[in-house]
């Protein structure tokens, strides 16, 4: 009935959302979902039956709808087996997984209009010679129907038949259940420019206006970026469903291959822009592992070297103190040997929450390498630095270990000189605790 509204040929209308209902449904529910679908084929053939006032007995319908139902149900039941398969490729993500479904989507419903064009033909509910001037807008319309509502009932059908066998959230993260704040505006936005975009078609003398209908593409582009996968497909389901009701009612069936056009085209964006927030999530997640040391969490040896940089020139610019300390773990090696490598791994997490707890939230500590760390301190005078050595030193004696082993850590201290940079400052900071390594270890040295 939804696709009745905007049928600009018998049996081909610009939309046809049944066809997005059985793909969702054989894609998400499987075999299990055919009797029911054939079941809706056999009653909507009885129903076209009445609306194209065809006299066909009761047997004959009963034929026809079943007839039907195989024709229209097998394309989109081989095409989600496909898509199926190749979701659970490996290495497969959301970019190339819309592609596959957008290929899926077009070829199940070329298959699909052939079919069930032959079976119309076959029941006698279609003239033969209509298929050369039906198969082309049937095609269409049912591709978006499959593209536009397809995503949405794939995620309302997850719910009720969650799917070991294929994981949604695998593409397109785990499901929001609730739409952002800001979604009702968004959706008022688009129900704005959409309205305006129909009522120029319909009231200025230009046909060309009728394309302005393509600047949905940048609301919806807009959703997609900053709304969950769910909410961005109901958006663009929404979108056609009212341009299509306002097909209807503007009387706009001369433009309807552009807005049959149009309505692909918006969603098949929407549906790569899925893919900006998740790439948006997995670069946060690569820069947080690039710049933390995964085994203390202080930041990496790359990732402090770049803020020291930074503090180095502010601080020689704008000639206020800085200090870099460098600390090294005392006889760690004999740690690791009598004690086993995840003793040792937990003295370097300790000795940083140690040194941690005594510095400053402007100060940064990062792990250089095996059990070496530096601190970089801006703003800090070097007898400060000194003391804050010392402290952690003693606060370092705390942490008991079995064998009569303790812990304790050499520490290096270095002065900002004007001509410095980062190389030079750590260079003697490093001399510094080679000194105090030399004088005994346990103490601070400086430079
Ligand atoms: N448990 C553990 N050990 C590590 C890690 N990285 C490096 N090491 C070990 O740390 C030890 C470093 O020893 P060195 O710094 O050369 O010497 P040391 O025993 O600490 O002696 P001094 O520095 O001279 O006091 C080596 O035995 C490395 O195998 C790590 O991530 N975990």
């Amino acid at each position: 009935m939804l696709g009745l509204l905007v049928e600009y040929t018998e049996h081909a209308s610009i939309w046809f959302p049944a066809a997005g209902l059985t793909s969702a449904a054989v894609f998400i529910v499987g075999v299990r979902a055919v009797p029911a679908l054939l079941l809706g084929c056999v009653i909507v053939t009885f129903w076209t039956a009445q609306h194209y006032q065809l006299s066909l007995s009761y047997a004959q319908l009963l034929q026809a709808g079943l007839l039907f139902g195989v024709a229209h149900i097998m394309p989109y039941y081989a095409g989600a087996r496909l898509l199926r398969r190749l979701a659970n490729i490996g290495q497969f993500y959301l970019p190339l997984f819309v592609i596959g479904f957008l290929l899926v989507a077009a070829l199940s419903s070329l298959v699909a209009t052939f079919s069930v064009l032959g079976a119309l033909v076959v029941s006698s509910m279609m003239p033969v010679d209509d298929i050369a001037h039906t198969w082309l807008p049937f095609w269409i319309g049912d591709m978006a129907g499959v593209i536009v509502i397809a995503p949405v009932f794939c995620g309302l059908l997850a719910v009720l038949y969650p799917s070991p066998k294929f994981v949604l959230e695998d593409y397109i993260g785990p499901q929001q259940t609730a739409a952002s704040s800001g979604y009702q505006f968004k959706l008022m936005v688009n129900v704005i420019l959409l309205s305006l975009a129909m009522l120029l078609a319909r009231y200025s003398d230009s046909p060309q206006s009728a394309f302005a209908v393509f600047f949905l593409v940048i609301p919806h582009m807009w959703i997609a970026c900053t709304e969950s996968a769910f909410f961005t497909a109901l958006s663009v389901a929404l979108s056609s469903f009212a341009i299509a009701l306002l097909v209807h009612f503007l009387g706009l069936m001369q433009y309807a291959m552009v807005y049959q056009f149009a309505i692909n085209v918006i969603a098949a964006n929407a549906l790569f822009g899925l893919a900006v927030p998740a790439l948006m999530t997995a670069n946060k997640q690569l820069r947080l592992i690039v710049s933390t040391d995964s085994l203390t969490k202080v930041a990496s040896r790359v990732h402090l070297q770049q803020r020291a940089e930074l503090e180095i020139a502010r601080s020689l610019e704008q000639q206020e103190p800085l200090c870099l300390m460098v600390f090294d773990i005392d006889h760690f090696k004999q740690i690791n040997d009598q004690l086993g490598h995840s003793v040792g791994d937990q003295v370097l997490r300790d000795a940083c929450h140690t040194a941690q707890q005594l510095l400053r939230p402007t100060d940064v500590i990062g792990r250089y390498g095996g059990d070496e760390f530096v601190v970089l301190l801006p703003h800090t005078q070097q007898d400060v630095v000194v003391a804050i050595g010392q402290r952690i030193i003693g606060r370092l004696r705390d942490i008991q270990l079995a064998n009569d082993l303790s812990v304790s850590a050499s520490f290096g201290v270095a002065a900002l000189k004007a001509d410095d940079s980062f190389r030079t400052l750590f260079e003697r900071a490093d001399a510094a605790l080679y000194q105090a390594k030399k004088k005994g270890r346990s103490q601070v040295a400086w430079h």
